[in-house]
């Protein structure tokens, strides 16, 4: 068991999937993995293992933001090697041809988080997805006949901020598609520990026009999003 996990040696595979809400997890172990265990539930922050056309998969909560991420992230790499590590999270599109429901896989990440800062000394690091992960993720979609977008996604600090439409608009200037809250400490824990990590994230809602998905739709992208992510996980 680590600080934060419950779970003993073992039962934790070497490939997970981590989504923001612990209650996404479940989600993801009723309808994806076949003979579940609940592996952990210290603050709720659900975990379970099962098998994916076979093979044991793990999912993980990790709630919102670098700092949660990072506990969870550090945790499931040092107390339990596991090995391939792919975020299934929302966020909010920036760029006006990103649309609501559509699936991203973010090849990097920009970020105000000093997390990166604080590591190497002033210098901005640039986390980046594990390329291989990234091209089977985007192979699994296309061939299943999903349009996936690839490129840099913000990982904001605050979900709410003042003044945030003038940065989104210039992150928007700069070709980042859409702002959510973990990719950057999720790659760079990757990197460090010489990991393979991937976030594929669904646009659940457009910050320049307001727009939302339903809970219905939601649910329907979030399988897509969730399909490609274990197929990857696995292949
Ligand atoms: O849906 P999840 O995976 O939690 O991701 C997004 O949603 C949360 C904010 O509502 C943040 O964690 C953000 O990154
Ligand atoms: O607008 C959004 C949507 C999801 N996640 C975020 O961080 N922001």
């Amino acid at each position: 068991m680590s600080v934060h996990i419950g779970a003993k040696k073992g039962e934790i595979a070497d490939k997970i999937l981590l989504p923001g809400d612990p209650l996404r997890a479940k989600y993801i172990a009723d309808n994806f993995l076949e003979d579940v265990t609940c592996y952990n539930e210290v603050r709720g922050m659900y975990g379970y293992t099962g098998t994916y056309k076979g093979e044991k998969v793990s999912v993980q909560g990790t709630g919102m933001g670098v700092p949660s991420i990072s506990i969870y992230v550090n945790e499931l790499i040092q107390s339990y090697d596991v090995k391939k590590l792919i975020r299934v999270g929302t966020c909010g599109a920036i760029q006006k041809d990103v649309k609501v429901r559509d699936v991203i896989l973010a090849s990097t990440s920009t970020t105000d988080s000093q997390m990166n800062r604080m590591i190497f000394g002033g210098i901005d690091y640039a986390p980046t997805a594990d390329f291989n992960l990234l091209k089977n993720a985007f192979d699994i979609g296309t061939e299943n006949g999903l349009k996936l977008r690839v490129g840099n996604v913000f990982t904001s600090d605050s979900f709410y901020r003042d003044n945030g439409l003038e940065l989104f608009e210039k992150l928007a200037t700069y070709n980042v598609l859409a702002v959510e809250m973990e990719t950057t400490a999720l790659y760079t824990l990757a990197a460090k520990y010489d990991r393979q990590a991937l976030s594929v994230l669904t646009v659940s809602d457009h910050i320049l026009t307001g727009e939302e998905t339903s809970a219905e739709e939601r649910q329907t992208t979030f399988n897509d999003m969730i399909k490609v992510a274990l197929d990857a996980a696995i292949k």
